[in-house]
């Protein structure tokens, strides 16, 4: 097959936006239109080139025509279109998934934190971040291998997700961390979460070769203070609650100090 210019993929990347852009059915009309207009206009050159004796002949011709030689020409146009739309969709998927896990990944993660950050600020909303680590994750790959790790991990990620609701975000962070964001929750609720993961992920275990797998984790919990300017701040305290929760032992639950939420404002009382 002979390979395309660039300017020649650039053209046909253009039309596809644009049929795209339409939607199928509209689309459909678009390239159906030209050959019913290419159909009458045989019909009447026929009619003329025989002196509009020809009576009905042409006519029908034309209307046969228009029958089959739209749809033959819209068909391969329209598999392309379903194709690009499919294609579209996976590099959706792609952008956002994270492929071992399912879970949103790092990049999407701070997409939509970004977002939820700053309106949280805005509005004086609470707002909470948690980062979960399994624990001596490394040892389970070097005695059950690495695609036990990997299952255990997806089972990390799904079960953790169960513990949260609509609005809250998990992304898998980094190898076997996992962050989720809360919004609208407050110090205590994120404690409270935070500890619900630890737990089920505590309890839970993946059978392997005969064998039952499981792991814990360690969170770190930090709520949206007036010291944290940006998610990044935010996201490094919780860093740090988390180094706090592997340094006392692990398969434990440690926040960031609690800040106030507005300049002036007294500091919270957390008593968990
Ligand atoms: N199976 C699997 N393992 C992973 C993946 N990503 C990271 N890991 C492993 O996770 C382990 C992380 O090791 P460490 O950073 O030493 O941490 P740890 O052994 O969990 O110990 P602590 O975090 O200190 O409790 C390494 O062995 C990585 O190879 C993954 O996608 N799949």
């Amino acid at each position: 097959m002979q390979a395309r210019t660039p300017s020649e993929r650039s053209r046909r990347q253009r039309w596809s936006r644009l049929l795209l852009g339409l939607g199928p059915r509209r689309s459909a009309l678009l390239l159906l239109l030209p050959s019913v207009a290419a159909c009458e206009s045989l019909a009447w050159g026929t009619q003329m080139a025989l002196g509009g004796t020809a009576g009905w002949a042409p006519l029908l011709l034309a209307a046969g025509l228009c029958g089959v030689l739209p749809p033959l020409l819209a068909l391969p146009l329209l598999q392309q279109l379903r194709q690009l739309e499919k294609q579209n969709l996976a590099l959706e998927v792609r952008a956002t998934r994270d492929e071992l896990t399912g879970a949103f990944n790092r990049d999407w993660f701070m997409h939509v934190s970004e977002r939820e950050f700053s309106r949280s600020r805005r509005y004086d909303a609470d707002c909470a971040l948690l980062m979960v680590d399994a624990d001596r994750f490394r040892n389970i790959n070097d005695r059950y291998g690495r695609t036990c790790g990997d299952a255990l991990l997806r089972e990390i990620v799904q079960a953790s997700g169960r513990q949260l609701r609509s609005p809250d975000l998990l992304a898998r962070f980094s190898g076997e961390s996992v962050a989720v964001l809360l919004p609208q929750t407050d110090p205590l609720g994120a404690l409270d979460v935070a500890e619900r993961i630890r737990e089920t992920i505590a309890a839970l275990q993946v059978s392997w070769n005969g064998a039952a797998v499981g792991t814990t984790v360690s969170v770190g919990v930090a709520s949206l203070g007036v010291g944290h300017a940006t998610l990044e701040s935010l996201i490094s305290d919780a860093d740090g609650a988390l180094h706090a929760a592997k340094e006392a032992g692990r398969n434990c639950v440690r926040a960031a100090p609690i800040q106030p939420r507005r300049s002036g404002e007294a500091y919270p009382v957390i008593s968990k």
